[in-house]
């Protein structure tokens, strides 16, 4: 079963510490988004965690093996893309794709078919271009194609859809959201709205610490909103406020045809304001105010600062 443990991990630049005592341990399948601000640590976790640099404290264990120990034995079962330079300027996608097979010791036929799995999933340029005349989307997409092509039981990514547009980011995630199905991924982000699409595991962490771990449909029952938004087919009078407020419903207007309401949170008490809402007016829309794990990043963050 793959695993990924950090423990007890510190790490200074000169008396910089960047990070401070982290530790987790994910195994089996899923993708794990790591999430905080730019500075928090993100980047220096996922170097220690592919040997990059090593920890001042503490061990990285990849499948249990310690990554500063054995980096080869770790580097078999590991897929990487952190800061992804320009590799190979003159070398054709094909070219560099192949060198990497080479690396990895796959079969060139081997390689040849899953280049052209990649390619098409990825939506690569012609494999004939030069590394050097790409855009930054598609060298990271080659990037990523790279670290896949091994099939690797572990992927590491910081930020794999930074500086992408939303094309390229759709193929991204839908990617890591296939992928995720039998492997194990971490990967890094500052976008709550991609962790929560993409991942089943959040950590938050904010100037070295790790602030939080959750699941992330845990955070958003935690987080839940106590706010609604109903939106009605005609609009609101005076009248229907005051039959919404007989019913026992705490609603304000908040525009020609909507209304918030504030409620305890459960799920019980939005069904029964529903149901007596329909009652009093013909209701097309009703949902939560704002993105509950957005609250949640907010509300962990803040108590960091
Ligand atoms: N080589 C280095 N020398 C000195 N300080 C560094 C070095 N690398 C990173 N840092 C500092 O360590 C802290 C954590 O950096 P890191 O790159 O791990 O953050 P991050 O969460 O990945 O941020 P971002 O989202 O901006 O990439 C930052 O304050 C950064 O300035």
């Amino acid at each position: 079963m793959p695993s990924i443990e950090i423990k007890d991990v510190s790490k200074y630049y000169g008396k910089f510490r960047a990070l401070d005592g982290v530790s987790f341990k994910y195994d089996g399948e899923g993708a794990i988004g790591y999430l905080g601000p730019n500075g928090a640590g993100k980047t220096t976790t996922l170097k220690i965690l592919t040997n990059l640099i090593k920890p001042s404290t503490g061990v990285a264990l990849i499948n249990g093996i310690n990554v500063n120990k054995e980096p080869v034995k770790a580097f078999a079962v590991t897929g990487s893309v952190i800061e992804s330079p320009s590799p190979f300027p003159y070398f054709t996608i094909m070219d560099s794709l192949m060198f990497v097979a080479d690396i990895r010791k796959i079969d060139h036929r081997e390689a040849k078919k899953s280049i052209d799995e990649y390619a098409d999933i990825l939506k690569l340029p012609p494999l004939d271009s030069k590394i050097g005349d790409l855009s930054k989307g598609q060298r990271q997409r080659v990037v990523i194609a790279a670290a896949l092509m091994p099939d690797p039981e572990i992927l590491l990514l910081d930020e794999p859809t930074s500086g992408l547009d939303p094309f390229e980011m759709k193929i991204i995630r839908d990617l890591i959201k296939a992928y995720k199905k039998d492997k194990l991924i971490l990967m890094s982000s500052h976008l709550l709205s991609e962790v929560s699409e993409v991942c089943d595991d959040v950590i938050f962490i904010n100037h070295g610490k790790i602030l939080a771990t959750d699941k992330v449909s845990n955070l958003s029952n935690q987080f839940r909103s106590k706010k609604l938004i109903a939106e009605t087919l005609q609009p609101i009078t005076d009248d229907i406020i005051a039959k919404i407020k007989k019913a026992g419903i705490d609603a304000e207007k908040s525009g020609e045809n909507s209304l918030v309401i504030s409620y305890d949170g459960s799920n019980e008490r939005r069904a029964d304001i529903l149901k007596k809402l329909v009652d009093i007016a013909p209701v097309i829309s009703y949902e939560s105010a704002g993105s509950e794990l957005e609250q949640a990043y907010i509300s962990i963050l803040s108590e960091s600062k």
